[in-house]
This record gives C-alpha cells, structure tokens and sequence, in this order.
C-alpha cells in the first residue's frame, strides 16, 4: 500500500484487510483468475528500489521463521504493467535480491539460491532471464523456471532457445507443467526444455508410461498441496490427490507452499494436509525433506553438507565421510 501510493499506483482497496481480500482467498478458483491475483500488487513493487529491499528482507525473514518459499517475479514490461516505471532494471533488481539472499544466508545460517522464471505469456522475456543467469550463476542464481498459464502454446521459439542456451552453460532447469495442462506439456518440459525438476506435475498420472518413465528416471515433482487445491488443479478431495500415488510408488517429490501471500499460508498448511489426509508418517516427511535437498540445485558441496544437517537433525545416520 504504501508503495502503491508512492509510485501513485492505484491499488483495489487502501487498507490492508481490503487488499488482502482480493489477494488471498481460501476456496477454488482456476488457474488463469488466481494468476489475475498478481495484477493486483505487482504493479506497486516491481523494479522499485525500496520496495525490492523490503521485500526480500521481508521473505527472508519469513524463509526463516516458517519455511515459506521466496517466490518473486522480476521483469516489468510495460504492456502488462503499463503505469508502474521503476528505478531499476531488471539486472539491479537481481543483483539487489542476490545481495538480500546472501546476507540471509549469513544471518540466519539457511542455504537461499535463486530460480529466475520465465513466463509462457511473454517468450521473449526468456533470452534476457537465461542471460541473467549468466551473469549471476556463480553469485546466487543457480536455475531457470517457466511459469504462467499452461494452458498457452509453449511451442514458442523464445522458451525453447531459452532453454537450450541454459543447458549449454550448465544452468539448471525446472519448468511448471501438469499443474493443470495434460502430461504432453510435461513431456515437453523434459524433452524439449530437458528440464531436471518438474513445478506441480500432477497430471502426469494421466498417462501412464510417461509416469513410470519418470519414476524410473527418478524426476523430482515439486508438489504443492494447498495451492492446487486453490487453483483448481486437482479434485478438491484431498484423500483423491495425485502425491498420495506419489508416496505409495515412492516417488522423488518434495511438499511447497508455491504462494504463500495468495494462499494465506505456511509450509505447516501442506503438511497438516498431508498427515490429516495422505496418510503421511513421520518417516515419509523426512523422505520428502530429503528428497527436496537431494534435488536442490545447490553446488554438490553444499548440497552435501546440507542432507548431512538433514541427516543429523532426523536422527539419521551421520556420515562424516562427504
Ligand atoms: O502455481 C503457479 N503456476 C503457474 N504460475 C505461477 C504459479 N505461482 C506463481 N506463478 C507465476 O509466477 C510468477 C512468479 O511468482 C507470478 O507472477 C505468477 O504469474
């Protein structure tokens, strides 16, 4: 709000109870109107300098104190927020976070990396992220990710070479497909786009090859509970929901909160969801922990001196021997 009034943004409403009523809810909608959210706050924050530094400070904090994912989004074209010209390029605004991370990193003794994220509505935004990647690999970003509404032609040229160029050098993939788009879209995640990690995925149970593929090839799902029952991704009941075949076939998949500002949520929201109606054990927690920092795109080391702390705190074998 208060940046919404610097910038002379005009927002949906002037309290914070007001705006939180259009940002979060808590029963389904579809994917494209929970998209819509976004409109309504991205446009006092993006490429603003202030607001860049409170926001990571912001997330980092909550990073720490109950899991909750940092989830940002960095290009501003002026066609999708015409009014909202900030201080910042999208380069500053990398670096500015990169820094946030890694003071966090430091302050609160937590591993924080950055994904930066393509979107399918804008595939020539995708150039400029991979060459974002680039430049900030060795400093903080470690991947590339494409969000959006699915349900958009992927079969753009700007994703793919995207992709490609972030293969050749080494940057790390993940895509988010079969969030509500049939498997074929997850198969071009991994085919096409040679992703490593899969955003949702839930549909991939739709065809089954595919999915025993993936199982077999050991590809991480990265699962959100709460949020697909938000954006309508899966049957709302959750004793019909896609990880509970996920855990039964010992899947690697790992359990998110995706938006917690959307989803009025924390990590505790998905894994009160998983032990009231999945069926989880204490033991398929620590596997899902596990599994998450074993398919991190940390540096091997750090990733290894991370699942010892893992190990460690489980009450696992330690082995000293990494
Ligand atoms: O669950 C999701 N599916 C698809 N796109 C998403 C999801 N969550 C967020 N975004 C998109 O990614 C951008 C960065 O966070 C957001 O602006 C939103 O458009």
């Amino acid at each position: 709000l208060d940046f919404g009034k610097k910038r002379g943004i005009k927002l949906p409403a002037d309290t914070v109870e007001g705006l939180l009523q259009h940002v979060s809810y808590n029963e389904p909608i579809t994917l494209t109107r929970f998209l819509e959210k976004f409109t309504y706050f991205m446009p006092a924050i993006v490429t603003d300098s202030p607001a860049s530094s409170v926001m990571w400070l912001l997330g980092m904090k909550d990073f720490y104190s109950s899991g909750r994912a940092l989830h940002w989004a960095m290009l501003a074209d002026f066609s999708v927020f015409p009014s909202c010209r900030g201080d910042l390029t999208p380069d500053e605004v990398v670096s500015l976070v990169n820094r946030g991370l890694q003071d966090g990193e430091r302050d609160f003794h937590i591993k924080a990396r950055s994904i930066l994220c393509c979107m399918r509505h804008m595939p020539n935004w995708s150039m400029e992220v991979v060459e974002l990647c680039k430049k900030y690999q060795n400093n903080s970003v470690v991947a590339i990710d494409l969000a959006g509404d699915e349900s958009l032609n992927l079969s753009s040229p700007g994703h793919k070479a995207a992709y490609e160029e972030a293969e050749r050098c080494g940057i790390h993939r993940t895509v988010h497909a079969g969030e509500v788009g049939p498997p074929s879209v997850i198969k071009e995640a991994v085919n096409m786009l040679k992703a490593e990690r899969i955003g949702h995925g839930y549909h991939v149970l739709e065809d089954q090859a595919l999915y025993k593929e993936l199982l077999e090839r050991e590809m991480h799902f990265e699962t959100c509970p709460w949020s697909s029952y938000l954006t309508g991704a899966c049957d709302p009941d959750f004793k019909k929901h896609p990880v509970i075949q996920f855990r039964k076939d010992q899947a690697n998949y790992s359990l998110n909160t995706d938006d917690p500002l959307i989803f009025n949520s924390t990590i505790n929201t998905d894994y009160r969801i998983a032990m009231e109606y999945m069926g989880f054990t204490v033991e398929e927690f620590k596997r899902v922990n596990i599994n998450a920092a074993q398919s991190s795109f940390l540096p091997e080391k750090e990733k290894k001196e991370l699942l010892n702390q893992l190990y460690e705190a489980y009450g696992m074998i330690l082995s000293t021997a990494f």
